[in-house]
């Protein structure tokens, strides 16, 4: 019914025409059959020029016709294709992109589904609709040669029934089982594809070359294409047994009709009209089961296909949203993590252990904690990518499980610890923290000079308008494929900050990790920026560095999912707790004389 829907929504009027043509085109070899039949049955009588000239006129009506049809037809089909997937992609990556959490594109049964909707849903509805009249056009040319046969002898329009039932049973069978194998090799296919996009991947280009794992990832693929291989042969296979089985029974049906036929002319029982009629009913009927079975399997298949692409239209939002959202405003005492509590399943350990937190208006708050310390769970919590398991986080007082999503993060800049580069110009990497400055120019330089990327952008060969990108470039560039150029790590990460300070304004600034990739000055001159761009704003810090926290207004510590001490520099540091020996540990490293890390210091390091 979607599928329908989608349809004729999409193309009204291409929809009823190629309804109306490919039924008719159903009738048009019956009718062919008829006309024939009715030429040669005419031929020997007396009964004039006129009997003769009207089948036949009829006859070359229905050939002009029958020409033409098949072009007009493939290209109504083809429009009312276009038109479909074009309304079905939009409203598939429309709700992907409209849920609101992260936790289904970290489920994989969801991302499975997505992606065979993504390769297949935009063009199934119209393949569905083609199946759809495929088997009524096939029904009626079967009644059809079948009403025909019963004029002429009811027993034979029986058998001729009868006979294509094996038929129609048959090729169901084997489309279920082409549509088994389809889903089987599924997931085969897709970690094929996964080897493969490795094996041309720009960014992984380094590592396969370095660690010479080409050939080790090329076999892998190579595996997975044997076992779905080996899935399709064997169905291949069987598919030839069951059609060579299926054309042995066609054509012992038709020679046993052709014989039957000519002893009954022979007799004078039947005209040469009548066997013509006969022989065209036999052949037309047959093939009309095999496209009927063939309809009905390409239909179950595409809807087996839709069945995906409906379940992620239908799939409800993975955020309990409050069915009447209160208003947002702006910040004005803090935000209060209250008892937060959280993991990502019920499958999964506990993240967060009961957190106590506020983030007061105006102040700057630095988080701090060893690897896997729950530091950037916490943010994706702020930002509501999640909600908590327990506990609540209030924004001056409103929890956040009331408040619409989207008007809580257009209320939140941020710097993520895994930030993307999008493969558009330097201009449109930084307009993205805010649309509305796409045209601006002076706002997007203005916020690049604020991050220190300003210089670097500014000679690039387009400046701005330069694509960061030499895998792919733009419609403007199509002619000068080679102005694309890639940014080092560190000027990528003053982009990603040029973003964020776009949207600079907004009551909440997140930084998580910003200058992870950024040499010593860079570093020194960001948090500048930082500490300017902050200043008086609330703020939330991230940092593995920790020279770059200690002017937050209040620092947290963050162990095993709790907190275990919080205070400003000074008094974090006379406490003598975790961040005093953090702090010491890397500030031992700046001292002149200071002997390496040991091997047992650096393995602390990496786990919580
Ligand atoms: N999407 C996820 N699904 C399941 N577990 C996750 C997910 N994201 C993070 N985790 C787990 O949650 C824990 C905390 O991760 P988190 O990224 O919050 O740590 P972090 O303190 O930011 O670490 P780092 O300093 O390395 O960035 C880790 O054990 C991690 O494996």
């Amino acid at each position: 019914m979607l599928a329908a829907t989608l349809a004729a929504g999409a193309a009204p009027v291409a929809c009823v025409l190629y309804g109306v043509l490919s039924l008719a085109a159903g009738l048009l070899t019956v009718a062919a059959a008829w006309l024939t039949k009715s030429v040669l049955d005419n031929l020997g009588s007396d009964a004039g020029m006129s009997a003769l000239l009207v089948p036949a006129l009829g006859l070359t009506l229905v050939g002009v016709v029958a020409a033409l049809l098949p072009h007009v037809c493939r290209y109504l089909s083809a429009e009312v294709d276009r038109r479909t997937a074009l309304r079905a992609d939009a409203r598939l990556f429309t709700k992907a992109a409209a849920f609101p959490g992260l936790s289904r594109f970290e489920d994989p049964d969801f991302l499975d589904r997505l992606q065979l909707a993504r390769q297949g849903g935009g063009r199934v509805p119209a393949q569905v609709m083609n199946a759809a009249l495929g088997l009524v056009r096939s029904a009626i040319t079967i009644t059809g040669f079948l009403g025909s046969l019963l004029v002429l002898n009811p027993v034979l329009t029986l058998l001729v029934a009868a006979a294509g039932v094996p038929t129609l049973c048959a090729e169901i069978a084997l489309a279920r089982g082409r549509a088994g194998v389809a889903w089987r090799v599924g997931a085969t296919e897709r970690r094929e594809w996964f080897y493969a996009g490795l094996l041309a991947d720009a960014e992984a280009a380094k590592e396969v070359r370095l660690f010479a794992i080409g050939g080790f990832l090329r076999d892998r693929m190579l595996a997975e294409r044997r076992t779905a291989d080996a899935a399709r042969r064997a169905v291949d296979r069987r598919e030839v047994a069951v059609q060579s089985g299926l054309g042995l029974l066609a054509a012992l049906m038709t020679g046993g009709s052709l014989l039957w036929a000519v002893r009954e002319t022979y007799r004078g029982e039947l005209s040469a009209g009548d066997v013509t009629l006969l022989v065209a009913a036999i052949a037309g009927t047959q093939s009309a089961f095999a496209a009927l079975a063939h309809e009905a399997a390409r239909a179950g298949e595409s809807l087996m296909i839709f069945g995906h692409y409906r379940y992620v239209i239908e799939a409800p939002p993975d955020l309990v949203l409050a069915p009447d959202p209160r208003p947002l405003p702006a910040l004005r005492r803090g935000i209060e993590l209250r008892d937060v509590w959280f993991r990502y399943s019920d499958r999964h350990p506990w993240v967060l252990r009961g957190v106590n937190l506020t983030i007061p208006h105006g102040s700057s708050t630095a988080l701090v904690g060893l690897n896997g310390s729950g530091k950037t769970t916490l943010v994706k919590l702020l930002c509501r990518f999640y909600d908590p398991t327990r506990g609540a986080i209030l924004w001056d007082g409103v929890d956040l499980r009331e408040v619409d999503p989207a008007a809580l993060r257009d209320r939140i800049t941020a710097v993520f610890q895994d930030f993307v580069q999008y493969d558009l110009t330097a201009a449109e990497n930084i307009a993205l923290g805010d649309l509305g400055a796409l045209d601006d120019e002076e706002q997007i330089v203005s916020a690049a000079r604020r991050a220190g990327a300003h210089d670097t952008l500014e000679e690039l060969p387009k400046g701005y308008r330069t694509p960061l990108t030499r895998t792919f470039f733009m419609e403007g560039d199509k002619d000068d494929p080679e102005s694309g150029v890639l940014l080092s790590g560190g000027q990528s990460q003053r982009l990603a900050l040029a973003r964020a300070f776009l949207r600079g304004t907004r009551d909440l600034m997140i930084l998580d990790e910003p200058s992870a990739r950024l040499d010593a000055e860079a570093e020194y001159e960001i948090h500048a920026a930082i500490a300017r761009h902050r200043r008086g704003r609330t703020s939330l810090l991230i940092s593995h560095r920790m020279g770059s926290l200690r002017n937050a207004d209040v620092i947290v510590v963050l162990s095993g999912g709790r907190i275990v001490e919080r205070g400003d520099h000074a008094r974090l540091l006379a406490d003598g707790g975790e961040y005093a020996r953090l702090f010491a540990l890397q500030a031992t490293g700046y001292l002149p004389d200071a002997a390496g890390p040991s091997e047992g210091a650096a393995l602390t390091e990496m786990s919580p």
